[in-house]
């Protein structure tokens, strides 16, 4: 992804109809493919400052993509009298320095940070194999696979990206559950047997966490079960997904 930022100095009398103008063009903006996100932004020092911010898939994307879509055509209709008022327009690659997006902690950071998944994991694989259902599933899993697991999560929910950067990422979990035709009562043990293991290691037990927690696994147990059947093409690559509190984060007031 790449960031554009346009910054205008516009006359105080035309600052009305500045911003009906941006907020017309952002109908086209907004069904672009190729724009991720944008916001027009200004200045409460310097009211005629204002700075136009838009994420886009990449800069060839917006060049040889957006600009020669009806899209921008539109787009372009509303802003040109504008760009004499332009003081910089350029793209922007975001560096390693940058905070989460939000003020709200991650589902990992509300879980307890470090060791808080893995120590759920050593407690659900330990009952996994105690388990009549899941235990043929996984009687040969390699010692170290409840560390792998929360690794997994850690990332989904927000921590650190380990398993992407030293476990081979989405296509080494995906290989795991191949053809091991995983079934509806074995899905419905593993959750049940995880729920339990939140439980007994204290993972937090708001209902805010507990929901978007629940929805992941729910989710992800679909998935397995979809990918692990002898018939099934799953897609070979796609990123880590990145979970977050959905509709209820906590509520702080
Ligand atoms: C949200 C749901 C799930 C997640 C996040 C998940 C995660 C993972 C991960 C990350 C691995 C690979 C670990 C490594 O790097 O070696 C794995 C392997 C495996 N998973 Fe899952 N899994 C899920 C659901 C399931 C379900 C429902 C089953 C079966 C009931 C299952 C059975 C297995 C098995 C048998 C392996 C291979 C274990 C081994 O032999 O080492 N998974 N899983």
């Amino acid at each position: 992804m790449i960031v554009e930022y346009i910054r205008y100095l516009i006359p105080d009398e035309q600052s009305s109809a500045f911003e009906a103008a941006y907020a017309r063009a952002a109908v086209p903006l907004a069904s672009a493919p190729q724009c991720v996100d944008y916001e027009l932004s200004r200045s409460v020092d310097e009211p005629g400052s204002y700075v136009l911010r838009i994420v886009w898939t990449s800069a060839a994307d917006h060049i040889e993509g957006f600009r020669r879509s009806a899209n921008f055509t539109e787009f372009f209709a509303e802003i040109r009298p504008y760009l004499p008022m332009v003081q910089e327009m350029r793209h922007y690659q975001r560096t390693d320095v940058h905070g989460t997006g939000s003020s709200e902690p991650s589902l990992y950071e509300w879980a307890g940070g470090a060791g808080a998944f893995e120590r759920l994991t050593e407690a659900f694989y330990r009952e996994v194999l105690r388990d009549d259902l899941l235990e043929p599933l996984f009687r040969h899993m390699d010692a170290e696979h409840p560390k792998f697991v929360a690794m997994w999560l850690d990332e989904v929910f927000g921590g650190p990206d380990t398993y992407t950067a030293k476990r081979g990422g989405y296509p080494h979990m995906l290989a795991q559950h191949l053809g091991k035709a995983i079934t509806e009562p074995q899905r419905r043990r593993w959750i049940n047997l995880l729920a339990d293991a939140a439980d007994e290691v204290g993972l937090p037990s708001d209902p805010e966490f507990r929901a978007a927690f629940m929805g992941y696994i729910e989710w992800g147990t679909r998935l397995a079960i979809g990918n692990s059947q002898p018939e099934a093409h799953p897609m070979t690559e796609a990123p880590v997904p990145h979970w977050g509190w959905g509709v209820a984060p906590p509520y702080r007031g």
